[in-house]
């Protein structure tokens, strides 16, 4: 930016009032004359601030109209491939992979590195940079070396855990059973049933067990605003787990991105075809024998495009239903381990009077048994606690705790 100019000083001359008349006249002259010198300088300093502001102005406009750009139309997104000498850079566009030379002020030039991502528009100019920390691989997924749980913490599920374990665990621990017998195990599996029954807790205890990398990403982080983006999450999340094999790779939510479409065909609907193709092509070219495990999950299974069931892609099928008695049970025992509860409790009555209630509900309801028992100045948790509990959340919570553990499932 260009230093404001310094403001001459004040043109001072001291005029002695004895000197005679014509000295003093020319020594007004020659102060006339400075004057007119800093007029002038003073002048010129003004038209080129006037100049300047103009500039500023002008600048203001172009960055207010960018920014209404940039508000007001979708972009895309792309890698830069190559930073050239003559103020080019090639980009690779998301989602088609289309490779573009383009031009790009010095200003972006002097910014840009291969490997950045950017948003360009319709021309494929470059508008923005993205910024490292917003890098959406980063941020949307859910990464753990192994994760905590352990199937001893997973309730009334037994049937499901033992089927996971087939389809998932053992292609990963003892790949030779299958290289023996000559089959492929199943590339992907999918586990639907309400919401808050365990399927987390089952992929997250698969990766327990096999010591595998977690890498959890939710189908509705995929469906993203940026066109392009969906399909490059995808792309990351696997390259991810090749990174970290070997590693289950959990989508939760993948109605999300696998849902029928209607007759509509929005730009909306076109990405999340887009995003929904790339999985589809990761799965294709993918080794089911190798040491990455797919797991899905959806409470809308009514809802799924059946393309994604196709042999080859999420082909096994496990559902994970409501908790039922003995179920709850387990489930209540499991969640009031690590608690100081009264050998009085009775479990099964409890498990009656929770009829409806998924894990995830159990779980809660332990935990407000507990501040039951602390409001009352009490260490331990009585059988009363656990009623008052049940009371309070289904006062609370009529229209939706309880009724919702079946609501979107059928
Ligand atoms: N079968 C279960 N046994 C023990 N705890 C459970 C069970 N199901 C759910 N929970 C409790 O509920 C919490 C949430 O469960 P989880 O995230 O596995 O459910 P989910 O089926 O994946 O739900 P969503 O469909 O909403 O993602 C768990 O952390 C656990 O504490």
């Amino acid at each position: 930016m260009s230093r404001s100019p310094s403001i001459p000083d004040r043109p001072h001359r001291d005029i002695d009032p004895d000197l005679p008349d014509n000295e003093r006249l020319e020594a007004l002259h020659g102060h006339f004359s400075d004057l007119v010198d800093v007029n002038e300088q003073l002048a010129s300093q003004l038209e080129q601030a006037e100049d300047r502001r103009e500039q500023l102005r002008e600048r203001v406009d172009r960055v207010e109209r960018e920014n209404e750009t940039l508000k007001g139309s979708s972009l895309y997104i792309a890698t830069v491939e190559d930073v050239l000498d003559n103020d080019e850079v090639v980009v690779k566009q998301h989602g088609n992979n289309q490779e573009v030379l383009t031009d790009v002020s010095p200003r972006m030039l002097e910014r840009l590195e291969a490997g950045d991502r950017v948003a360009v528009n319709d021309s494929f100019a470059v508008q923005t940079i993205l910024d490292a920390e917003t890098d959406a691989r980063a941020q949307s997924m859910e990464i753990s070396e192994r994760p905590q749980v352990t199937y001893g913490e997973i309730g009334g599920i037994d049937e499901q855990i033992r089927e996971v374990r087939e389809a998932v665990e053992q292609p990963l621990a003892e790949p030779e059973l299958f290289e023996d017998v000559g089959i492929e195990p199943p590339s992907g599996v999918l586990l639907h049933g309400p919401p808050g029954t365990g399927k987390t807790m089952l992929a997250k205890a698969v990766a327990n067990e096999t010591n595998a990398t977690f890498i959890k990403m939710a189908g509705s982080e995929l469906v993203r605003k940026f066109i392009g983006e969906g399909s490059r999450l995808v792309r990351d999340l696997f390259e991810m787990a090749r990174e970290r094999e070997p590693a289950i790779i959990f989508i939760d939510e993948i109605d999300a991105i696998a849902t029928t479409r209607t007759e509509s065909k929005t730009s909306g609907d076109a990405e999340v075809q887009r995003t929904m193709m790339q999985l589809l092509s990761e799965m294709d070219g993918f080794d089911a024998r190798g040491e990455i495990r797919i797991i899905a999950a959806t409470n809308r299974f009514d809802m799924l495009d059946r393309a994604i069931l196709r042999p080859g892609r999420f082909d096994r099928l496990i559902e994970v239903p409501e908790a039922d008695q003995d179920g709850r049970e387990q489930i209540l025992q499991i969640h009031t381990r690590g608690m100081n509860v009264d050998d009085e409790v009775d479990f099964d009555d409890l498990a009656e009077e929770t009829d409806g209630y998924s894990g995830a509900e159990i779980e809660s309801l332990t935990t407000e048994a507990g501040m039951f028992a602390i409001r009352n100045d009490r260490e331990e948790v009585h059988h009363e606690d656990f009623l008052n509990a049940i009371e309070k959340i289904e006062d609370d919570d009529s229209s939706d705790v309880i009724s919702s553990a079946g609501y979107f499932y059928q």
